[in-house]
């Protein structure tokens, strides 16, 4: 039996891809092979604001997996909507790789060393306002494109063509998609989250396959009884690949964001981790010009899915009672 796993075409994409694809082969008992979905977001290159956010890279892969070109697909988290596709489950959330953002400077740079004035480029707005509000110095720049390009754009970075001039002293990428492409040696910092909140669902994957072929899971139903054989071979691969500290923290940072009703492009960043038996949750929402921003914690014992998603709501709602709405448009 062959999986087939279906992707987009980008390196960063391909790169997770395959690494889930061996995860997931290596429990055993099939073989895999990557189908590449070709997406509206692959193909057009105006801004990603103009293009609908993120989701549009998601909504092809969902039709694959429902037309049955594929069966899994393989998302990065952070660019799924929270809102779920009929038919399809969430199979697996894999440990979580690095969560932070970090900075790509020139001469190895840290932020507080840019020199005021230097430009520095990120095409989220969430990482924009947090880096207004630590340099209101610095000018920032939108920039877009996939990891080398964005790369190409800062001078004499490791690994960058000898020839690319470079128009910026810095950019902000996710660390998670560096270290997928073993281009860790760019980063001049990396930002803890008390620095910087990540965005929600940063540097997790999600495993997406339709409902019948998903693993038994108390909160989703799970396979439907009468599974073939071949199900029962993926559904444990699936469930073998599953971490359950990363479901829970990005189960909450996920319903904090669909309580707030923002989209994945909004300045919104969230950030919950286990620590013995209380997952604790960190969120900011932020004025884009970086001048303001309203940033809270909340913890439970609530160790489930229920309790992590109840986290997550209730910080939502503190955010919205303390004025959250008026100080950025969260639909963005
Ligand atoms: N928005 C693009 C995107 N989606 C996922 C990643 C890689 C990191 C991750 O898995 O969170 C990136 C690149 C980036 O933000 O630098």
């Amino acid at each position: 039996m062959s999986v087939r796993i279906g992707t987009r075409g980008s390196a960063l994409a391909l790169t997770q891809s395959q690494q889930t694809a061996d995860l997931l082969s290596a429990v055993g008992g099939f073989t895999t092979e990557l189908v590449r979905i070709r997406t509206e977001g692959d193909v057009k290159t105006g801004s990603l604001a103009s293009l609908g956010g993120t989701g549009v890279f998601v909504a092809a892969l969902r039709e694959a997996l429902l037309a049955d070109r594929c069966d899994v697909a393989i998302h990065s988290l952070k660019d799924l909507p929270t809102a779920g596709a009929p038919g399809l489950s969430i199979a697996a959330v894999p440990v979580r790789a690095d969560h932070r953002d970090v900075l790509c400077a020139r001469d190895g740079l840290t932020l507080a060393e840019l020199p005021s004035g230097a430009r520095i480029g990120t095409g989220s707005p969430r990482r924009a306002a947090q880096l207004r509000a630590l340099r209101p110095d610095l000018e920032v720049l939108d920039i877009r494109g996939n990891v080398d390009t964005r790369l190409g754009r800062v001078p004499g970075l490791p690994g960058n063509a000898s020839e690319a001039p470079g128009d910026l002293d810095a950019v902000v990428l996710a660390g998670a998609g560096l270290a997928r492409l073993g281009r860790t040696d760019v980063v001049t910092e990396h930002f803890e989250p008390e620095v910087m909140l990540p965005a929600p669902g940063q540097g997790a994957l999600a495993v997406e396959c339709r409902i019948e072929d998903a693993p038994e899971r108390p909160a989703h139903g799970g396979a439907a009884s009468g599974a073939s054989a071949a199900q029962g071979v993926l559904a444990h691969a699936l469930a073998a690949i599953e971490d359950a500290d990363t479901r829970l923290a990005v189960t909450a940072e996920r319903a904090l964001l669909a309580r707030l009703e923002a989209g994945c492009a909004a300045p919104v960043g969230a950030f919950a981790r286990r620590k013995g038996s209380m997952l604790r949750l960190e969120a900011v929402v932020c004025a884009v010009d970086g001048t303001k921003s309203l940033r809270l914690a909340r913890a439970t014992d609530g160790l489930t899915e229920v309790g992590a998603t109840l986290l997550g709501i209730e910080l939502a709602e503190e955010l919205l009672a303390q004025g959250a709405a008026d100080l950025a448009d969260l639909r963005a």
